[in-house]
């Protein structure tokens, strides 16, 4: 099985190209992701991508965690996904439309010299009241909501890109025990389907820095989706300006909470190596 490992900014998959080539056999992958993605026993990733034919849209992206579950979007990987299906000719469309779980997005290419340099995602508008983090069935949005968590009180804001993110803001990072947070925040009651959480430090209003524990992978080099959700819990909090540079463990990436309520994500997508998995699946 022919696979290709792409990341964006240190946020890294493993691509399954299932476009035209349909497998013989139904494939289970969530089971897959956990081999294909374990560090040690197999390629090493993040999430397993499978690009899949698409009734609604150009192509479709199916992303699971590398713990085995299904994610509804993944903001890195969309434009890693977006530059793999261009430079193989399978979708030539260029802004493109890709069908994900949480719904049909666009993208842009920044082509120059016929090198992908960039992509531009309209990540859709941010869900703020109600959606699958159960906190926000509420009238109003949930800003700055006491979080309690292993005896100590959080102050958090639950913003949905279609996967739930709770976002917290932080003076500094020396007195955060993120490897004790990260994963109790992912798991607390209020979230019974788990959530992404984001620490943020502000610094600046068009500049923020963000460490990330992910729902299903752990602490990761970076998360568009975690980026945008943050970037909106700013301005809500009127903490930033709609257009932020994110700095993430991996990279930078540019926000931009549009007039349109639309969340944009510009960001780079990057290649590491093509190989031939020879495990089981
Ligand atoms: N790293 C991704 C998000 C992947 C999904 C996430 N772990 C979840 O379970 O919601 C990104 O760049 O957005």
């Amino acid at each position: 099985m022919e696979f290709v490992k792409m990341h964006g900014l240190g946020n890294d998959f493993v691509f399954l190209d299932h476009f035209s080539l349909t497998p013989e056999k139904p494939v289970d992958y969530p089971k897959l992701a956990q081999k294909l993605c374990h560090r040690q026993f197999g390629i090493g990733g993040d999430g397993l991508i499978v690009i899949l034919p698409s009734k609604v849209a150009d192509a479709r992206m199916r992303i699971i965690n590398s713990d085995g579950s299904e994610p509804e979007m993944c903001g890195n990987g969309i434009r890693c996904f977006a530059r793999y299906v261009y430079d193989r000719g399978i979708v030539s469309q260029n802004p493109m439309r890709v069908e994900t779980l949480a719904g049909v997005l666009t993208l842009v290419l920044d082509i120059k010299e016929s090198e992908v340099q960039g992509v531009r995602v309209d990540m859709g508008e941010p869900i703020l009241k109600a959606d699958l983090i159960p906190v926000l069935s509420e009238v109003e949005p949930v800003v700055e909501q006491p979080l309690e968590v292993l005896g100590q009180t959080f102050h958090y804001t639950a913003v949905s890109m279609g996967n739930p993110h709770c976002v917290i803001f932080v003076n500094d990072y020396s007195a955060l025990d993120f490897e004790r947070f990260g994963p109790a925040i992912e798991k607390h009651p209020l979230f019974p389907r788990k959530t992404n959480v984001e620490f943020i430090r502000v610094d600046s209003p068009k500049e923020m820095t963000m460490k990330v524990w992910e729902r299903g992978a752990g602490p990761t080099l970076a998360c568009g989706t975690g980026a945008c959700a943050s970037a909106v819990a700013a301005v809500l909090n009127k903490k930033t300006e709609r257009t932020v540079t994110v700095h993430l463990p991996g990279g930078d990436l540019l926000i931009e909470w549009g007039a349109d309520n639309h969340v944009y994500m510009t960001g780079p997508a990057a290649y590491v190596f093509k190989g031939e998995w020879l495990g089981a699946e």
